[in-house]
């Protein structure tokens, strides 16, 4: 069995409980709140823009031209979706490159966006790869799932998770591709470079519940700060 068939087998059970959550299903039945949505869309915007700095090392660090031509692809197309992203965004939300990095970065982002960060210095694509893939494999799964599912059809909850015009879909497609790299560079990787590689994809599928269940409940440093200091204590986390 190849690493990344290994690393799907092992991530089912993540994207069943993605599915699952609330915050989903509430996309699916548009019964999600506008703070609901506005939380989810400040910090996946600022998530993406953590993306760019990922995507950037896998360029640097790629092995051989090929993968660094297909991660500059993959970024151009990070910028360009940013760009219209933020094109769309309200004066009170991140609406252009500079306010982007300056939104606030809520603690399950954090958590999520440094144990990407947290690969470069490994300045290993089998280390950084799985980092990223993973949310990219989770959101075009999702987006899969979501198409036999009965959704509304109303917006905002019409366009949520039909993520890049089938760029990530198929044999060629970016997901395919990542995987493609992640068996290639496991060749000449030892057993336990494999299976740091495959828990750093389970994390990220992890954050990425995490991430929903954060929108979900608006979680924010503030709010942790009312549980913690206020004893306004509530199940949050
Ligand atoms: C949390 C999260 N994960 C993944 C993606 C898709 N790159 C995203 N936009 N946001």
């Amino acid at each position: 069995m190849s690493l990344s068939q290994d690393i799907l087998f092992e991530a089912q059970p993540y994207l069943i409980a993605n599915e699952k959550h609330p915050f989903v299903q509430g996309i699916i039945h548009g019964e999600l709140s506008p703070d609901q949505l506005r939380y989810y869309d400040e910090q996946d915007i600022a998530f993406e823009y953590n993306e760019v700095g990922i995507i950037n090392a896998l360029v640097n660090y790629s092995t051989n031209t090929e993968q660094a031509l297909l991660f500059h692809k993959r970024q151009d197309l990070q910028l360009t979706m940013l760009r219209d992203w933020l094109a769309r965004e309200p004066e009170t939300m991140p609406h252009d490159w500079e306010t982007l990095k300056q939104t606030p970065i809520q603690p399950i982002n954090q958590m999520y966006r440094q144990h990407m960060a947290a690969t470069i210095q490994t300045h290993s694509v089998l280390q950084i790869l799985p980092s990223f893939a993973a949310g990219e494999w989770m959101y075009i799964e999702l987006g899969k799932w979501m198409k036999s599912q009965t959704r509304v059809q109303d917006e905002p909850f019409k366009s949520f998770l039909t993520m890049g015009n089938g760029d990530f879909e198929g044999p060629h497609g970016y997901i395919q591709q990542f995987f493609n790299i992640i068996d290639h560079e496991a060749e000449s990787a030892t057993p336990r470079e494999q299976e740091q590689a495959k828990q750093t994809f389970l994390k990220s599928c992890l954050l990425e519940w995490y991430f929903w269940d954060a929108a979900y409940k608006q979680i924010t440093w503030d709010n942790w700060k009312a549980v913690a200091l206020d004893g306004k204590g509530g199940p949050m986390l």
